[in-house]
């Protein structure tokens, strides 16, 4: 488990993680998800110990992480896959990071053969595709056979092969009980990996919800009624949540189209119109994210 308390980052002036509070439980993989520039890296260099927070704490499995004597064995990570030293043969790179945190060597053959990288073990990891780069950067953060594993944005630029492979991975990890922790921009596809959603927005939390739960609040039901008013007070006292729709038509979340029309009929209020909508995953991101993009883009 990870847990994150407060946690705080500055820049000189500028905030880039502000009271981060919340938990990545074990047996099921949760997703990162915020704009560019939100904060998620940041937050994953802190998880690691490799920048101080300035504010709040983040221990991993109940301790600071900073502390633990041999890391690779607490907590696999995947940050920048482009950061290979190329002059290392895949084999001799991994080997060199067993060795340095007392991992026996035939553990370092099991992940290449685990990324299906052994027929190129013997190749400098320079001459690398990025998916096989990723592929490396993977078989290190497996190295030391972790409960605890972060990727970030690990399907950046990889083909649609790898984008399976990765997604099948986590999966598979977070199915054997350990923590998996992935960042990504990309809500949909993510979506077909993540079972909980934390989603930040200029450092801050703004969401840190199930999968399934994001899902439902993403679909709703365009109603028009002769008496709107009575509708939505009813709707409301239903536990229905009710927004201005297009062209006067309200938006209804929490309750299915067929419970809607029984609300009407009981109220005496004619419909209409009773048409169920589903917001793809990226619109109702784009909702909950709308207001902390730092980088809008101008339309001229
Ligand atoms: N070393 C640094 N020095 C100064 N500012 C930094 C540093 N690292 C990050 N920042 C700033 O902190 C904020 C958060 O950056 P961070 O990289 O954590 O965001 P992110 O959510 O991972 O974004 P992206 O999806 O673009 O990688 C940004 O405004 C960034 O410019």
């Amino acid at each position: 488990m990870i847990a994150l308390e407060g946690l705080t980052k500055r820049y000189g002036g500028k905030t880039a993680v502000d009271g981060l509070t919340f938990t990545v439980e074990p047996g099921r993989v949760t997703g990162f998800f915020g704009p560019n520039g939100a904060g998620k890296s940041t937050t994953m260099r802190m998880i690691l110990g490799l920048d101080r927070p300035d504010g709040g704490s983040v221990t991993v499995n109940g301790r600071d992480y900073v502390n633990v004597p041999l890391p690779m064995r607490e907590v696999g990570a995947l940050l920048d896959a482009r950061a290979l030293h190329g002059t290392r043969t895949a084999r001799n790179h991994l080997r060199w990071l067993a060795h340095t945190n007392a991992i026996p060597d035939k553990r370092v053959d099991e992940v290449l053969r685990l990324v299906g990288l052994e027929s190129v073990a013997r190749k400098r990891s320079g001459t690398f595709s990025l998916g096989m780069g990723q592929r490396l950067g993977i078989a290190a953060a497996l190295l030391g056979d972790p409960k605890v594993l972060l990727f970030d944005e690990p399907v950046n630029g990889l083909d649609p092969e790898g984008i399976k492979w990765i997604r099948e991975l986590m999966r598979g990890l977070a199915d054997e009980g350990r923590t998996v922790l992935v960042s990504s921009h990309l809500m949909s596809e993510m979506a077909l990996t993540a079972d909980h959603l934390v989603v930040i927005g200029r450092g801050r939390l703004i969401a840190d919800v199930g999968m399934r739960e994001f899902v439902r609040h993403s679909s709703g039901v365009l109603v028009r009624a002769d008496d709107q008013e009575l509708l939505t007070a009813r709707l409301i006292g239903a536990g229905a949540s009710v927004e201005p729709g297009p062209e006067a038509a309200l938006i209804v979340t929490g309750l299915a189209a067929g419970e809607i029309g029984k609300l009407a009929m009981e109220a005496g209020v004619a419909l209409s119109e009773l048409t169920p909508q589903r917001l793809s995953l990226e619109e109702a991101y784009m909702n909950l994210t709308r207001d902390s993009i730092e980088y809008q883009a101008v339309v001229a």
